[in-house]
């Protein structure tokens, strides 16, 4: 083993998942070096086993959804989709998990690419465990911003180290559909990977620990895909807990047996845990910088992590806990840059909400999609979480399907929206649609709540007709009528 002396930059950025790349191309624009340490491929859990493989499962699934009930449609769409075609176009959507084009990008932008498991060696400093056993110690002038992450996180079930559990990773990698899938977990991981195997030729069980799919979100949004995950054929049941697993020989393979709080058992071929995330914390020196491995990495608006003095380390993404999306995660990149930036030039960034060097939307106005049929779209506030937090907020709802635009979209069109409105404000701070095609709305509301449009101002936003966006103009009609 070789042990280099320190090579020095003015930026070190661990982790280059969209994250990491989007910080490292922010401090190199700003004329800093910078060099990111990639223990994986780089363009990380996105582009290989999150957003992408996800997306290109479900494309199909949706499309299909929607094809169906369009007249004119060769009636063959209602045939079973073609797994092994959509798999192959999964794989190509996942780059065949070769990063070539991801490091010619990084080249590209002037960023250099270090391969090797990097950790914390204490205050600016980072020692890198690179393939071939060498440990590479770096320097940095500026900043460090650690940007490694998060992991599936699994519970701690008797047997679930015997049964070859499968988390997001193998949900979204696996060559083949099981005959039966276990599913475990009702948030947006386990939803989206019931609807994307069950049509691609599983029979999925779902099992809920909460009365309703998706906890966190209106009600209506876990509702509406129940029914659907349902009329698909799922086995969708709630309020059951997993309470042991073991995998038994079962003719020339073998089979997962699931036992159930409510005494029932389920039996499958394999079984997805999307049970959370877990920062990928700890093993990156935390506790060399005084914090503790294993934990989110908290920062401030700025990025910074405050519990460590001297504004030279950073956490950005996942990792840091504040909003789990490859968006919001950019976001924040683009935000930690320019405060790199700014830092390394000697000026104080900038305080205050909105601003430049404040990543203030990661606590008003996040937007998530969820990619089932039908598709969930939402940004800022739930009632629910309005009320707990005693605003005084006003709720609307719209029977989406009541929309010409719906309507010609996708015949029989069901769905549902809702906004939130602070009333001392008179601006909307969270909004929900539910159905087909919803996903390309979101941007119209987050525009509404980060740009603090005064509600009177949306009555001269005039939406097209007939779109799906003209349900703006009917909340708008619904709360002056009411
Ligand atoms: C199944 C699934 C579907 C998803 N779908 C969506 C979606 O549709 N839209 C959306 O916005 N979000 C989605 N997400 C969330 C999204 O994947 C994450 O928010 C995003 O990947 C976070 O980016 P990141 O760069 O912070 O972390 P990651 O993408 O996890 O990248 C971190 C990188 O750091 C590397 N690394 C970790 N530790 C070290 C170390 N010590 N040294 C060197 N390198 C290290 C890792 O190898 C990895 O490449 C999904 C998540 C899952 C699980
Ligand atoms: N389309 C998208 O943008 C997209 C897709 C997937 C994931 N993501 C991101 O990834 C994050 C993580 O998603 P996730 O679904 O893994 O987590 P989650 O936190 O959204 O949901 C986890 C679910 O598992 C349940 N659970 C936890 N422990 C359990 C246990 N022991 N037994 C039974 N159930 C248990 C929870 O109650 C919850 O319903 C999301 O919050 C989201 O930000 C985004």
């Amino acid at each position: 083993m070789a042990t280099e002396d320190f090579r020095t930059y003015d930026v070190i950025v661990i982790g280059a998942g969209p994250v990491g790349e989007n910080v490292a191309d922010r401090t190199a624009a700003a004329g800093l070096s910078t060099v990111i340490v990639e223990s994986e491929l780089v363009g990380g859990e996105c582009s290989y086993w999150a957003c992408e493989p996800s997306k290109a499962l479900l494309r199909p699934v949706l499309l299909r959804a929607d094809a169906v009930h369009i007249p004119g449609i060769d009636p063959a769409v209602r045939n079973p989709l073609d797994a092994k075609a959509v798999l192959a176009h999964r794989d190509r959507m996942s780059a065949d998990w070769k990063d070539d084009g991801q490091v010619e990008w990084l080249e590209s932008v002037g960023v250099e690419l270090l391969r090797g498991h990097g950790r914390l060696a204490g205050e600016r400093e980072v020692s890198v465990e690179t393939p071939d056993g060498e440990t590479v110690r770096l320097r940095a002038r500026h900043a460090v911003a650690l940007c490694t992450g998060s992991r599936a996180a699994l519970p701690t079930v008797p047997g679930i180290e015997d049964v070859r559990p499968w988390t997001s990773r193998e949900a979204t990698a696996a060559v083949a559909a099981p005959r039966r899938l276990a599913v475990v977990g009702a948030g947006v991981v386990g939803i989206e990977m019931a609807t994307a195997w069950q049509s691609l030729g599983s029979h999925v069980t779902l099992l809920a620990r909460e009365a309703g799919l998706l906890p966190r979100m209106e009600p209506f949004a876990g509702e509406l895909v129940t029914e659907r995950l349902r009329e698909a054929g799922a086995d969708v049941r709630f309020g059951v807990s997993v309470t042991a697993v073991r995998r038994v020989p079962a003719g020339q393979s073998d089979e997962v047996r699931v036992t159930l709080s409510d005494g029932g058992e389920v039996v499958a071929d394999e079984i997805l845990f999307a049970t959370g995330r877990a920062p990928r914390s700890a093993d990156i020196g935390l506790e060399t910088v005084g914090l503790g491995p294993g934990e989110w990495v908290a920062t401030d608006d700025s990025l910074t992590v405050t519990a460590v003095p001297g504004d030279w380390l950073y956490a950005v993404g996942d990792v840091n806990g504040r909003a789990l999306f490859t968006h919001q995660g950019k976001y924040q990149a683009r935000i930690a840059g320019a405060v790199i930036g700014a830092r390394s030039r000697g000026e104080r960034p900038s305080s205050g909400r909105w601003t430049p060097h404040s990543a203030t939307a990661d606590g008003a106005a996040v937007p998530g999609v969820v990619f089932t049929d039908p598709e969930i779209a939402t940004v800022g506030l739930t009632a629910a979480m309005a009320e707990s937090a005693g605003r005084d907020v006003e709720v609307v709802d719209y029977e989406l399907g009541d929309l010409a635009g719906a309507q010609q979209y996708r015949p029989g069109y069901r769905g549902r929206a809702r906004v939130v409105i602070d009333r001392d404000r008179e601006v909307v701070v969270g909004a929900t649609f539910v159905g087909p095609g919803v996903s390309e709305l979101l941007y119209s509301a987050t525009v509404a709540i980060a740009g603090e449009v005064p509600v009177e101002r949306l009555w001269h936003a005039v939406p097209a007709f007939p779109t799906i966006s003209e349900v703006w103009l009917r909340l708008l009609e619904a709360r002056r009528d009411a």
